[in-house]
């Protein structure tokens, strides 16, 4: 088993000294202030270095970002084998190592999960990294590389990519020579992968008018117009928003978070009628569409319109191949619209399910279904395909020229989309292939279903760990009789639906609301938010003007 050589880990640590706050990882790994973040992110890499020695050697990614918080920020993601995040369980060994007090702390954690774990510290460790754009990256890759040091964990360092590329890449190592082998382990490889397969999608339709893409001056800037020259003249975009030299810029006033919270387009970007357009996040696993109606409204295609456009997509792709064996479902979270719920289920009739916030939950369990769609509300998301489902598709012959134009077609889809994470390079080209497909414009795709109005509201509470939820956080049940409460104001409102939950990524508690239309719905997000306020907040600053 070996041990940690302790004077190694001491040379290292002394030049990644802990402040005196205290981490968590969280649903999206650790992420703050930049400033905070060089001894977390050296005991990140140790972390990293036992993951990898733990799977006997296996590549396990990191990733250094913030995504769509400011500039300032930075954080830090680790990344399973597959592809997928960091399997739950060591999230809590990622939050005790980040809080060890002293070396000698270090040092008894690490022998504690060689022990518990039965961690062979002889075995070699392989990790690979990727950053976003954000200054603070540099500094902090050597940071996490120190950690490895700790434990002499080879590493790579792939410098400025996206998320879902560091992902994609870490897949492709661990299954290369594998009846799996997901593709080339490079930036290149993924954009020869996606573009291969996006034009046979499209070959010999008319080609849609040009998109136009803000990436909030983030890192999908520059990887996208990487791209472009692999796509060729299959598609048209034109990207705004693309100043990654100026730090400041990055998310700023843009981006898909800038949109899908304010429902309103990014600076940047001057809208007119009809036109296709859609934004990134920080760090490109995000995205959302929109376009301005005649009246100059202003039409978001979200998280959940882009689920059901891709579920209604793949539905009639199976039936036309003649494969109708293979079940399509679609999980969502509670956070998704009430209207496209409904669209699913009755106008689909495709199984649903609901599960808590976060990637991971929604991904485990999209893997139930043959074939699982799965976004968020806020624009994260992909397909996944099962093994049995992919083997179906790839041994179908079709038995008339339709079915073997519809084979090919999943064929190429389940190639065009990044099955390991939400890609808003790839969710971009889904969602492409069936608008050029089926030759929409984003206000007919718009048209499947009309969205109920909504609002999301974040409180400010004295201490958010006091409120429990259950049934994928659609209930609460601490603290006591809150939920009673909140139930008896929903029930006043036309098509009322309301919950509270404790963010995972930030010191609030938010609540979401939708009704028949935007004032009841505005009064109700406000009610509910003054009622959660009332309930717990104390010191914790003015209770703002709109709750009511
Ligand atoms: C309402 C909302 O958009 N919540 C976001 C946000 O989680 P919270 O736990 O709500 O803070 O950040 C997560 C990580 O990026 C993302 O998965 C999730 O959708
Ligand atoms: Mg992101």
């Amino acid at each position: 088993m070996a041990s940690v050589n302790v004077e190694n880990l001491s040379a290292l640590s002394a030049k990644h000294p802990k402040p005196a706050n205290t981490f968590t990882y969280g649903t999206a790994g650790f992420r703050m202030n930049a400033d905070l973040l060089d001894s977390v992110i050296f005991r990140t890499g140790i972390l990293a270095a036992l993951r990898s020695k733990k799977l006997d050697g296996k590549v396990i990614g990191c990733m250094i970002t913030a995504s769509h918080n400011p500039a300032a920020d930075n954080g830090v993601k680790l990344v399973d084998p597959m592809g997928e995040m960091l399997e739950g369980s060591w999230e809590a060994h990622a939050t005790a190592l980040s809080n060890a007090q002293s070396d000698e702390q270090l040092v008894d954690y690490i022998h504690s999960m060689v022990s518990s774990l039965k961690i062979d510290l002889t075995k070699p460790a392989n990790v690979i990294i990727g950053r976003d754009t954000r200054p603070s990256g540099v500094a902090l890759v050597n940071a996490f590389v120190d950690g490895l040091k700790v434990l002499d964990a080879k590493s790579t360092d792939y410098g400025i990519l996206t998320t879902p590329q560091l992902h994609y890449i870490t897949r492709c190592l661990n299954t290369a020579g594998t009846p799996e082998a997901y593709g080339e382990p490079s930036a290149e490889g993924y954009y020869k992968k996606l573009a291969a397969a996006f034009k046979t999608l499209v070959d010999g339709k008319t080609k849609l008018s040009p998109l136009t893409l803000d990436c909030a001056n983030g890192v999908g800037a520059p990887k996208f117009q990487e791209f472009l020259p692999y796509l060729g003249d299959s598609l048209s975009v034109k990207i705004v928003n693309d100043d990654i030299d100026n730090a400041s810029k990055l998310n700023l006033n843009s981006g898909a978070d800038y949109v899908k919270t304010g429902q309103r387009a990014p600076v940047g970007l001057k809208l007119t009628s009809q036109d296709r357009c859609a934004s990134f996040d920080g760090d490109a696993d995000r995205i959302v569409y929109y376009y301005q109606d005649e009246d100059s409204t202003f039409k978001l295609l979200d998280g959940d319109k882009i689920a059901g456009l891709a579920a209604m997509f793949i539905i009639d792709l199976v039936k036309a191949a003649g494969i109708d064996s293979i079940k399509v479902g679609v999980v969502q979270t509670a956070y998704a619209n009430g209207a496209s719920t409904q669209y699913l289920r009755n106008t689909l009739n495709v199984p649903v399910s609901c599960v808590p916030t976060g990637v991971k939950h929604l991904h485990h369990e999209a893997l139930k279904y043959d074939v699982g769609v799965y976004f968020e509300a806020n624009g994260h998301g992909t397909v996944v395909f099962s093994p049995s489902a992919l083997k179906t598709i790839y041994s179908a012959e079709g038995s008339s020229p339709a079915q073997a134009v519809a084979i090919r077609s999943l064929r190429a889809l389940s190639e065009v989309i990044n099955q390991t994470v939400g890609d808003a390079f790839s969710d971009l080209l889904l969602v492409e292939t069936i608008l050029t497909q089926r030759q929409w414009s984003p206000k007919v795709w718009d048209q499947a279903y009309t969205d109920l109005p909504n609002r999301l509201v974040k409180v400010v509470v004295q201490d958010r760990s006091i409120f429990k939820t259950v049934d994928a956080e659609r209930k609460l049940v601490e603290p006591a009789g809150l939920q009673d409460a909140i139930d008896a104001i929903v029930l006043k409102f036309r098509d009322g639906r309301s919950f509270v939950r404790p963010s995972g990524t930030e010191d609030v508690v938010r609540v979401y609301a939708e009704a028949a239309t935007r004032s009841e719905t505005d009064e109700l997000a406000h009610r509910i938010g003054g009622l959660v306020f009332d309930f717990n907040s104390q010191g914790s600053g003015l209770r703002p003007r709109e709750f009511i």
